[in-house]
C-alpha cells in the first residue's frame, strides 16, 4: 500500500519527475528542498516544505511534521566539474547532509529510503559496460560525496534496518511528455539543455568540450537515460522497499553508448537547424566512456529503459525547453 514519501530535493529536475511517477501511483508526496537549484512552480505534484538539510532542526521538523513512511533522496550539489574546484561544497552538501536525513530517519523510524547515485561513483571504465560490481574508483568529489553516502547507507542498514535503494543514473535527460516539468538549471552545464540553447540563441557559442578522449569519434561516450524511465525505476524500487525487500543497487541507463557529436547531430535533425559549436578542452573530471549494463535492474526490479532512444529523448527536451523559454524568456536565453 503506497504511503508518505518525503522526497529531499523534489523540487529539482528529477526529484520533480519521480514526484508525478510516486504521486500518480497513489503516494503521498512532500518535498522537501531548499530551491537552491530547485523552483517553486516544478512542485506540482504533492505539498512543498522549504528547508535546508544543512540544517537538522529543519529535517526534524519536515519529519515530525509528515511523518514519512519513506524517502526519496534527491537533493545534492551535482556538478562534476565544480566538484573539483570545490570539493567541500561537495561533501557537505552531499555527504554531511545525508548523516543528519539518516539520523532523523533512525529517530523516527522510517525504515526505506531510496538514494540518488550516480555512475561517477565508478570513475575510469575498466569494461565496456558497468555493472554494479564494477570496480569504485571516483576520479571527482562528486562521485566520492556519492559513494562515501552508498557506504554509510550500508552501514545504517546493517546497524539500524534502514533499507535502501541507491539508484545510480547515467547520464538523465528529456522531459516529461507533457511538457509539466524539465530541466531548468540557472547555472546549466549540461549537454542536451546547452545544444539546444545553440541551435536557437545565436549568442550563445556551443562547445564541444574534448575531441580526444579515445572513443570512436574522439568525443566522449554517454549513456542518456530518459527522465521519465528513471522516474518508473523510482517508483519500482520504491515499492518493492515498501514490500520489505532488502538493501541494493541498481544502474539505470540504456546499455547504449552516445557520444557528443552524436547528440549533436541528433539535435540537429530534432530542430532542423544547424548547430555552430567550437572545440574546447576537455572539462576536469570528465571521464571518456561511462555506460551502463542495466541487467540487475532488469532481473530484481522488472525494468528496462522504454523511451530513452536519442531522438526520442531530444524532442521531449525541446518541447519542455521551448515551453520554459517562452515563459522565462529573459533569463533562460542569456548567459
Ligand atoms: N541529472 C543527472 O544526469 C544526474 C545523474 C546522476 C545522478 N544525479 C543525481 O540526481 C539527483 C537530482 O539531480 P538533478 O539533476 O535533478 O539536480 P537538481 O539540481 O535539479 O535537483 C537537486 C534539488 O535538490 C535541492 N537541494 C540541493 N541541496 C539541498 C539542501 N541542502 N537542502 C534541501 N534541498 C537541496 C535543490 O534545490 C534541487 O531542487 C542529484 O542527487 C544528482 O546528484 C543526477
Ligand atoms: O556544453 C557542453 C556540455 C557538456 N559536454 C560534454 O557532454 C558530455 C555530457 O556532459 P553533461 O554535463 O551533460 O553530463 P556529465 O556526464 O558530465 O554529468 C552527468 O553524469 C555525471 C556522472 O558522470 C553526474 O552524475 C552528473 O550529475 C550528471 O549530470 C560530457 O562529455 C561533457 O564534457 C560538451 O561537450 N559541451
Amino acid at each position: 500500500m503506497p504511503g508518505k514519501v518525503l522526497v529531499l530535493g523534489g523540487a529539482g529536475y528529477v526529484g520533480s519527475h519521480c514526484c508525478r511517477a510516486f504521486s500518480e501511483a497513489g503516494w503521498d508526496v512532500t518535498v522537501f528542498d531548499n530551491l537552491s537549484t530547485g523552483w517553486r512552480d516544478l512542485v506540482r505534484w504533492g505539498k512543498l516544505i522549504e528547508g535546508d538539510l544543512n540544517s537538522p532542526g529543519d529535517i526534524e521538523a519536515a519529519f515530525s511534521a509528515i511523518k514519512p513512511d519513506a524517502v526519496a533522496h534527491f537533493a545534492a550539489s551535482t556538478l562534476v566539474g565544480e566538484s573539483v574546484t570545490e570539493p567541500g561544497k561537495y561533501y557537505r552538501n552531499n555527504t554531511f547532509t545525508t548523516l543528519n536525513v539518516l539520523d532523523a530517519m533512525q529517530r523516527h523510524n522510517t525504515r526505506a529510503i531510496i538514494f540518488s547515485s550516480t555512475c561517477a561513483i565508478f570513475g575510469h571504465a575498466q569494461t565496456e559496460f558497468l555493472a554494479e560490481d564494477h570496480p569504485k574508483n571516483p576520479i571527482n568529489p562528486y562521485g566520492m560525496s556519492k559513494l562515501m553516502v552508498e557506504q554509510m547507507l550500508a552501514g545504517f542498514d546493517h546497524a539500524h534496518g534502514i533499507r535502501s535503494a541507491c539508484l545510480r543514473y547515467f547520464n538523465a535527460a528529456g522531459a516529461d511528455r507533457q511538457a509539466l516539468t524539465g530541466e531548468r538549471h540557472a547555472c546549466e552545464t549540461h549537454l542536451i539543455p546547452l545544444a539546444l540553447k545553440g541551435a536557437y540563441d545565436p549568442g550563445y557559442s556551443f562547445t564541444i568540450t574534448g575531441t580526444d578522449f579515445d572513443t570512436p569519434d574522439g568525443t566522449a561516450l554517454r549513456d542518456y537515460i530518459h527522465v521519465e524511465d528513471l522516474a518508473e525505476a523510482h517508483l519500482l524500487a520504491l515499492n518493492a522497499l515498501e514490500q520489505g525487500a532488502p538493501s541494493n543497487a541498481f544502474n539505470l541507463g540504456t546499455g547504449r553508448g552516445t557520444s557528443v557529436a552524436e547528440i549533436v547531430d541528433a539535435v540537429e535533425r530534432a530542430t532542423g537547424r544547424r548547430l555552430p559549436r567550437k572545440i574546447g578542452p576537455r572539462r576536469p573530471g570528465d571521464a571518456a566512456r561511462l555506460i551502463a549494463a542495466p541487467g540487475r535492474a532488469k532481473d530484481v526490479l522488472g525494468w528496462t529503459a522504454k523511451r530513452s532512444d536519442v531522438d526520442n529523448i531530444i524532442t521531449s527536451a525541446l518541447a519542455w525547453h521551448q515551453k520554459d523559454w517562452a515563459q522565462h524568456k529573459e533569463d533562460s536565453l542569456q548567459g
